[in-house]
This record gives structure tokens, sequence and C-alpha cells, in this order.
């Protein structure tokens, strides 16, 4: 598959298209898309490469020496006695000091730097991909388990480091061993670089077995992995579910199965990769045996000296050695493509909704909203429409009732109105304007929805009420709850307005959720605002506490309340009825009530404490 923005990206699910990567080769080219990505750090990665080519020459430095000391070392007087030669042995050993501090350094230094390196740009990715995810329309979440998302922010990211950090340096330091050992056998003997050059071949073969059995299996292996994070994200987000429906064991077999997948496809490349790199081994002992028979007939023959020979034998671990770690190193390649393969495809998903090039502009906004004709349904090809050719309009200041049986669109026409999901026939307007052409965040600034599952960020509820206006101080914070008239029921936690609320607000009952939530919209101030079950979860007394404060809370602009406690809403300007995605009946709640059509049947079952 073309990792390209083509329209199949944006209608098939997430799973499906994760599966059909895993089952598919990985995809050639991709170490070009990561390479931009280094631009940043580009002076680090110079810096270890200059360091590990300083290094290489440390290392040949040694084979050199030892040629010195065993060809030169000794010196044969006019008496026919061997003295020892102090110069070339005191320059050896200055040599092999330098050589051995050298490394000591420079090894550190190279790792230092490719650590900074790799810091900055991992950090950097999981950032825009932090950023592409938050972007990405609500429709992609519906489709997608949020277990996949962190697994690719999380293990694929840091998957990618072998691969774009340590990876360049330490090839460049092996493919420099091989080549300049090759050219001082070569310079040695001819013969002598012949004799080890006739192992490339079975090498040459061996890595093409190896990526061709390994790599799908790659793509599998962080499949897998994206599989059992996704269902333990689950877990953890679901576990009061899971203990209310006593799941834990069956819950707990699907994870074992999953991690059995994932133990199955990880073996099965610790199997290739071992027997790459033993097969390398192998191939290393060929070409020493291959030097010791060759080397030796040189020798005697005279044509390359003793020193010569122990250089020469040096020279075969710096030639066959770094083809060994060629095999270490292209495993970490093709870990890392799977893994960026998985990245690009998340960076290349579209969000579905985008903004108009140059969005219309919404300053002054009276408030009227109309649904004309809209058709909507939540699959992509439009299958069992939830919204069905409705029409409806609201005046400017105007407080409008939404009631209707459960699942029958109510909550779904939010969705549309604050453009969560577009519509697939008619156009929603606000002030005349479609919101197709506003932009997302100027549409969302005028138009607060307080929902019945309202989520609070971690932080105190002053903090939460913060986020609506970010430059209030505490007294118009405190204020603002007082107008609503919920200051007595948020003084009464622990530390009042300083109680933390918990990860997504767990630490508060339901119901004061939805009146911090209430707060929150009242400071926001929008032109229009959805109460959508709003106060579902608050007990009734406390309910008709403040349902002074919510007329308050409405007047002024546009409000659409959607409720099941009928008794709520019937002051309302307006009440439509829903059913079937269209507006049955319409008006006030007396008019509704003498016709005797479905509201009056919804009133009456709501007043006999029916369900409906
Ligand atoms: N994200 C979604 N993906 C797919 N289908 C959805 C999604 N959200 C809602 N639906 C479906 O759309 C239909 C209408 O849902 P909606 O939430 O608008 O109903 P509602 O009238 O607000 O119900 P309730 O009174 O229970 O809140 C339902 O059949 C529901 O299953």
């Amino acid at each position: 598959m073309a990792m390209d923005k083509s329209p199949a990206l944006r209608v098939m699910s997430d799973i499906e298209l994760e599966e059909m990567l895993a089952r598919q080769k990985l995809q050639r080219g991709m170490f070009w898309r990561l390479l931009p990505l280094l631009r940043p750090v580009r002076h680090f990665v110079i810096g270890a490469i200059v360091a590990e080519i300083v290094l290489v020459a440390l290392i040949f430095l040694r084979p050199y020496l030892i040629e010195q000391v065993i060809d030169h070392g000794m010196v044969r007087s006019l008496e026919g006695l061997y003295h020892l030669n102090t110069h070339i042995m005191l320059w050896a050993l200055v040599g092999m000091i330098v050589s051995w501090a050298g490394r000591f350094g420079l090894a550190g230094l190279s790792q230092f730097l490719s650590g900074s390196a790799a810091i900055r740009v991992l950090n950097g990715l999981r950032v825009s991909v932090f950023n592409h995810v938050q972007h990405l329309s609500v429709g992609y979440f519906d489709r997608t388990k949020s277990g996949r998302i962190v697994s690719r922010i999380d293990r694929d990211v840091d998957s990618l480091e072998p691969l774009m950090i340590q990876g360049p340096p330490e090839l460049l330091s092996a493919l420099l061993r091989s080549v300049v050992a090759g050219i001082l056998l070569w310079l040695t003997s001819p013969v002598l670089f012949l004799s080890l050059a006739s192992v490339i071949p079975l090498l040459l073969a061996a890595t093409w077995l190896f990526k061709h059995l390994a790599q799908s299996n790659y793509a599998r292996v962080a499949e897998n992995r994206a599989r059992f994070t996704a269902h333990l994200v689950e877990t953890v987000a679901g576990v009061r579910l899971i203990k209310q429906a006593v799941q834990e064991a069956s819950n707990r077999q699907r994870y074992r199965l999953l991690i059995e997948d994932f133990i199955n496809a990880l073996i099965r490349n610790t199997l290739m990769a071992g027997w790459f790199s033993h097969f390398t081994g192998i191939l290393t002992t060929l070409g020493m045996m291959l030097l010791i028979v060759f080397g030796g007939r040189e020798v005697a023959l005279g044509h390359i000296s003793f020193g010569q020979m122990a250089a020469s034998m040096f020279y075969v671990f710096m030639f066959l050695g770094p083809l060994q770690e060629l095999g270490d190193l292209f495993e970490r390649y093709i870990n890392g493509v799977a893994s960026a393969q998985r990245i690009f495809l998340l960076l290349d998903t579209q969000p579905e909704i985008r903004d108009a090039s140059s969005p219309a502009s919404l300053s002054n906004v009276g408030g009227n909203v109309e649904f004309r004709d809209v058709v909507f349904s939540y699959h992509p090809h439009g299958e069992n429409p939830v919204i069905r050719h409705l029409n409806l309009k609201v005046e400017a200041g105007e407080v409008l009732a939404i009631v209707g049986p459960t699942g029958h669109g109510k909550s779904t026409l939010v969705q549309l109105l604050t453009r969560f999901y577009e519509v697939q026939g008619g156009a929603v307007l606000v002030d005349g304007k479609d919101v197709r052409t506003l932009a997302q965040h100027e549409l969302r600034r005028h138009v607060g929805v307080v929902l019945q599952d309202n989520v609070l960020f971690s932080g105190s509820i002053l903090d939460n009420l913060r986020l609506a206006r970010p430059k209030a101080s505490e007294t118009e914070l405190v204020a603002a709850a007082g107008a609503l008239g919920v200051h007595e029921i948020i003084s009464r936690l622990p530390h009042g307005y300083h109680t933390e609320v918990g990860a997504l607000g767990s630490h508060l009952s339901h119901g004061q959720r939805q009146l911090v939530c209430l707060v929150r919209a009242y400071l926001a101030d929008p032109a229009i605002l959805i109460l959508d079950e709003a106060t579902s979860a608050v007990d009734i007394q406390t309910e008709r506490k403040i349902q002074h404060a919510l007329r308050q809370l409405c007047e002024g602009r546009t409000a659409i309340i959607i409720a099941h406690r009928l008794a709520t809403i019937r002051d309302a300007d307006r009440i439509a009825v829903i059913r079937d995605g269209q507006v049955v009946e319409q008006g006030m709640h007396t008019d509704l009530m003498q016709q005797g059509g479905h509201y009056a049947a919804l009133y009456r079952a709501y007043e006999a404490g029916q369900e409906f």
C-alpha cells in the first residue's frame, strides 16, 4: 500500500488498515522520509560521525604498531646478537596508549552526541504525533482504539531510536572498518584479500534470505504490540465496568492470548536474528582459516613478513567483524522501519473535517441556528442515516427544547452544529452562514456545550473553571458559581474551590461534575448554548434550586436544551419533538399538550414515571 493521502485512508477503519499493514511487506524508501527529522540535530549526528571516523583510525593504529614491533622491534647487531629497538618499542607503547585512551574518550563522546540527538528528535516526533492526533476529527477516535494511538506515540517512537540515531554512526563505522581493512589487506597481499573476499557472496545470500524472512514478521510484532496495548488501555479505562460485570477472567484470558500472539512473533524474530548472527560468526571463522592457509603460504614464499601476517589476522576481524554487526544493524533497521511506517500512517491520516482555505468570519454573533434539510449517517457511505431531511430553525435569543425517544438523533444534532461531524446532505447554518465555511475553533468558541458526561481535567475546580476564562481572578470565578446558585455545593467540598477533581473528574460525583461544567459554560459566555442532558445527574431538588439560575444562564443567548426530564423544559419558548431523525412536532408546551400528539404522549409517560 502506498503511504499517500488516498481517500481509502479516510474511510477504512484503523484496525483494517493496520491488519493490512501487518500482512504486507515493508515499504522501501521509508528511511528517506525519516531523514529530514534529523535536520535539527545534524550537528550532533555529524559530531558522532567524526568521532566514529577518528575511532576507526585509532583502531587501525594497533595492527600497524604490532607489525612494526614484530618486524623491527628486535635488531640484530654485527655480532649476531638481538637487541631491543627501544625507539620503536617506545613509540609503539605511546601509540598503544593513545589508541586506548582515544577510544575510551571518543566512544563516550560519540554515545553522548547520539544520545542527545535521540532525545531531541524522538521527543520532537512525539510532540508532532500528539499534535496531529489532537487535530484529527472525532470520527477517527470512533474507529480507533485509544491504546493503538498510545502505542504509536510511545512504543513505535521509541523503536525508531536505534534506527535513526545510533544507526548511521555505527553503520558508517562498520563500513569504514571493513573497507579500510580490505584495502590494507589488498596492499599487504592481493592473495590474502581475495581469499577473504570469497566469503562475501555467502554473506550476501544470507542477508537477502534474512531480510526476506524477517521483514513482514517485524510489522506483525509492531501490530501485535499495538493490540495488547489497546486492550490494556481499555481495561484501565473500563475497570469498573469489568469488575461490575465480573469479566476479569475472560478479560485476562483475552490479554494472555494477545500477549501470546506477540510472543510468537517475537520468538520468530529472535530465532531468525540469532541464526543470522551465528551464520556470520561461522563466516568469520572460515575467513580466518583461509587467511592462515594462504597467509602461511605467502610467508613461506617470502612474499610477506611475519609482522604483516600478524597484522593481517587483525584485518580479518576488521574486515568480517563489521559484516557481523551488519546483522544487528539490519535487525534494527527492519524493526525501526516497521514502527516508522505505523507512525507515518497516523501522520498521513488527514482530519476528515477541515477548515475552508479562507473561512468566513463570525464576529458579533446574533445566534440564529438553522438545520436545513439535513441528512446525516455515522457511516461514511451514508447507510442507516440517523438524521433524515431534518428542518429546524432557532431564532437568536430563543430557548428551544429538543425532546424525543432515546437514540432518535437529538445529540447528533449537537455534534453537527459544533461540526464534529459533517452533514451528508443539506446544511447547518449559524447566522445564515454554513458551518462548513467557518473556522472550527471560531465556531466552537461561540457555541458552548454542556453534556451529560462531562470531562474535567486533573487539577482543582478553579483550574477547571479557568479553562473557560483563563484571565479571570479567583473572586470572579467564585462569583460566577454564586450567580448560578452552586456556590454552596462547591464550598461544601473538602477543600472548596481548591478540591482536586482527579483524573477526568473522578473524585467528584456525576452531579457535581455537571454543576462545575455549567459554571464553566456560564464563564465562557457563548452566543449559543447547548445543554444536552446537562442536569440529568443532579437530584431533582438541586435542579429545582438552580432552575432560576439556568434560566439566567440562557438569557440573552440562543439556548438549545435537550432533556428527558420534561418538567425542566416546560417553560421553553418552543419545544421540538424528534423522532427517527425528523422533527415531528413543534410548539409551546400548552399547545402541544392540547394537540395530543407525540409530545403529549411523551409527557404523560414522563409523568407516569415511565421510561421512553
Ligand atoms: N459515534 C457514533 N458512531 C456511530 N453511531 C452513533 C454514534 N453516536 C450515536 N450513534 C447512533 O446514532 C443514533 C442517534 O444517537 P443520538 O445520540 O443522537 O441519540 P439521542 O436521541 O440523543 O439519544 P439519547 O436520548 O439516548 O441521548 C443512535 O442509534 C446511536 O446508536
